[in-house]
């Protein structure tokens, strides 16, 4: 699956060594935010990261892949065919900002900065549902930046470290729901 990343140009050949921690298992450690039974999409979902392997981890969740690029489209649903994910996971071709679909939690990975991010997928979220963004060191920075936007959506964010368990990765995720939710 690795060598397919790379042949597919979805990896860069040098970080096939770094896969398991700084993707998989860092995409992995969102599981722990992840209402049970919810169902979620995976904004901007590239090679299928963070949605395969929240996926793996999680059999309660139905998971739908949203991604733009035809070619990355093609590549995610033959991972859903190989791993026997359908119809627990789907993908779906096209724009977060254009998706018009509801869900309980809206996750996505290195996609955009926070307040673009959250015009788009503040309307994907369901009256109960939160939006889950991986970020690294940028957390705070772009929560700052975002204050604007969260404030027009009515959401107020939290910066949460996940995972560091005995596989030992983690991930800095900022968790956004209503302010009356907190
Ligand atoms: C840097 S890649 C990250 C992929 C994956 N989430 C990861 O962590 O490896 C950003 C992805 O977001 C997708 N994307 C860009 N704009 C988007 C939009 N408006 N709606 C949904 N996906 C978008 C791109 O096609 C690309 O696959």
């Amino acid at each position: 699956m690795i060598d397919r990343g790379i042949a597919w140009g979805l990896l860069g050949p040098r970080e096939a060594e770094a896969v398991w921690p700084r993707h998989i298992l860092n995409s992995a450690a969102v599981r722990e935010l992840v209402p049970e039974g919810t169902t979620v999409v995976d904004v901007g979902s590239g090679a299928g990261l963070p949605g395969i392997p929240l996926a793996l981890s999680r059999s309660d969740l139905e998971v739908v892949l949203l991604e733009p690029l035809l070619r990355r489209v093609t590549f995610l649903q033959g991972v859903i065919d190989e791993l026997g994910l359908a119809p627990r996971v789907t993908v779906c071709r096209g724009r977060a900002e254009e998706h018009g679909v509801r869900y309980g939690a809206v996750l996505s990975r290195a996609v955009a900065p926070l307040a673009r991010l959250i015009g788009w997928c503040a309307p994907l979220r369901s009256d109960d549902g939160q939006l889950l963004a991986m970020k690294g060191s940028s957390a705070d920075r772009e929560i700052t930046e975002a204050r604007p936007v969260l404030a027009e959506h009515d959401l107020t964010a939290q910066v949460i470290t996940v995972g560091g368990d005995a596989a030992g990765a983690t991930a800095t995720v900022v968790r956004m729901v209503p302010r009356q939710m907190r």
